[in-house]
């Protein structure tokens, strides 16, 4: 059976599938898989094509401490005990700068045009980029394909793609990019079968995740982004801040004498739910605490996705439609409905029962906004980029023959 591989190295987790290619470019997910819970409680499940459970493993937290050991997890359990033998890997690569917007097959030059970008993503681009160069010196004709998170966004207008400095800087790529693109992707793909009424308006997708952002798309295309230049901006996520005055950065170098280095560390591991709360990362470990700091950790997140949804909904000029997901927006009716509170000066107005059993419209039928939960499936975008990539003029027959 031909295979692709896809993964996905986020900042808590690493996420993987298994795709048979079947006929004339038709997938069918095989295993679906993912080891979460990185920097608290790592667990590794795994199931078949018809959900069937083929792992369900905890470790405690020294075993697997980030994503390079979960990766090497999730990797040996896929050689060794699914032996996994692909014609093609399609990769998540977080960022594709100003030279790629749209997926690529992968060889040196890519991988060294994207190694430039690694201090732009220091959570994703290395833990993207390392089974990328394991395979490629392994299996130098095994295709690989990178899809960017950027990618989705560059329909954004000059001035959503713009930062207020001189323009040298812009050229060299000092732009607005946004992230979460392959989730985005999925979700403007999905809606006409989902909320065909709402597919072509204006609607406000929000990627909640350990990392999060927002999205504005309008006809199924993204014109705005809460993320910019990195994954730093905007909302406030897992162990990042989201948006900061820089003037904090300049006090931390000038005030406390922190390097470059040390502040990069700062902003990307110390920061978000984890800084502000003192607790944790993991929302579910926040909403289970009675910790007055956990609880004003997320406060601060719902209050920071209401504040961005006004800006979204301004650069839409009105709003169709309201979608949740990810980790955190597919999950928790808890924080779902908390925002959906705060959006009801917009009319939103939500059905605690759906909300409360995950259905896909969790809003009320006379509220001015429907609201979804729409989950994400950036692994699918990858296999299809991958497999479109495959069929214009690369060969099926390239397999991997030892996966080791
Ligand atoms: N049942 C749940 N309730 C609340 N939060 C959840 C639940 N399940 C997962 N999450 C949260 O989702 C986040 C991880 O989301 P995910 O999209 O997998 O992140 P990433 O891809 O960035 O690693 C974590 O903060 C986790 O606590
Ligand atoms: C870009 C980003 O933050 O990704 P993730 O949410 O997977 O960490
Ligand atoms: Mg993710």
């Amino acid at each position: 059976m031909d295979t692709i591989l896809v993964v996905n190295a986020g900042s808590s987790s690493v996420k993987f599938q298994v795709y048979s290619v079947e006929g004339e470019g038709v997938l069918r997910r095989q295993i679906k898989g993912q080891m979460d819970g990185i920097g608290s409680r790592p667990r590794l499940r795994a199931s078949g094509a018809s959900g069937d459970p083929l792992a369900d493993r905890a470790y405690p937290i020294e075993a697997v401490p980030d994503v390079p050991a979960a990766m090497a997890v999730a990797g040996d359990w896929l050689r060794h005990e699914v032996r996994v033998l692909p014609i093609a890997v399609g990769h998540r690569v977080v960022h594709g700068g100003p030279d790629y917007d749209r997926p690529v097959l992968i060889d040196h030059g890519v991988v060294c045009r994207l190694e430039r970008l690694v201090t732009l993503a220091p959570l994703h681009q290395p833990h993207n980029l390392a089974p990328i160069r394991s395979l490629l010196e392994n299996f130098p004709t095994l295709p690989q394909v990178a899809c960017f998170d950027t990618a989705f966004h560059r329909t954004h207008d000059a001035v959503a793609d713009h930062y207020a400095i001189p323009h040298q800087l812009y050229a060299e790529g000092v732009r607005r990019y946004g992230f979460h693109g392959l989730s985005y992707e999925y979700i403007a793909k999905t809606l006409p079968a989902v909320a065909p009424d709402v597919a072509k308006g204006r609607v406000i997708v929000a990627h909640l995740g350990s990392g999060a952002s927002m999205c504005a798309l309008k006809d199924g295309r993204s014109v705005e982004s809460t993320m910019g230049f990195t994954a730093l901006d905007g909302l406030p996520m897992g162990t990042r801040p989201g948006q900061i005055d820089p003037g904090v950065v300049l006090y931390l170098v000038s005030e406390k004498g922190m390097s470059a280095a040390k502040v990069q560390d700062f902003l990307y591991r110390e920061c978000g739910l984890k800084g502000l709360s003192g607790v944790s990362n993991d929302m579910r470990e926040l909403e289970a605490s009675t910790d007055p700091q956990a609880r004003l950790a997320i406060d601060y997140f719902v209050y920071r996705i209401s504040l961005n949804a006004g800006l979204l909904a301004a650069a839409l000029q009105g709003l169709d439609a309201f979608v949740f997901t990810a980790g955190i927006g597919e999950n928790s009716a808890a924080i779902r409905a908390r925002v959906v509170a705060q959006l009801g000066w917009l009319g939103a107005a939500l059905d605690a029962t759906e909300n409360a059993r995950h259905a896909r419209l969790i809003s009320r039928p006379e509220s001015a906004i429907p609201v979804y939960v729409v989950p994400t499936d950036e692994e699918l975008m990858i296999a299809q980029h991958t497999l479109a990539l495959l069929m214009n003029g690369q060969s099926h027959n390239t397999r991997a023959e030892r996966v080791s």
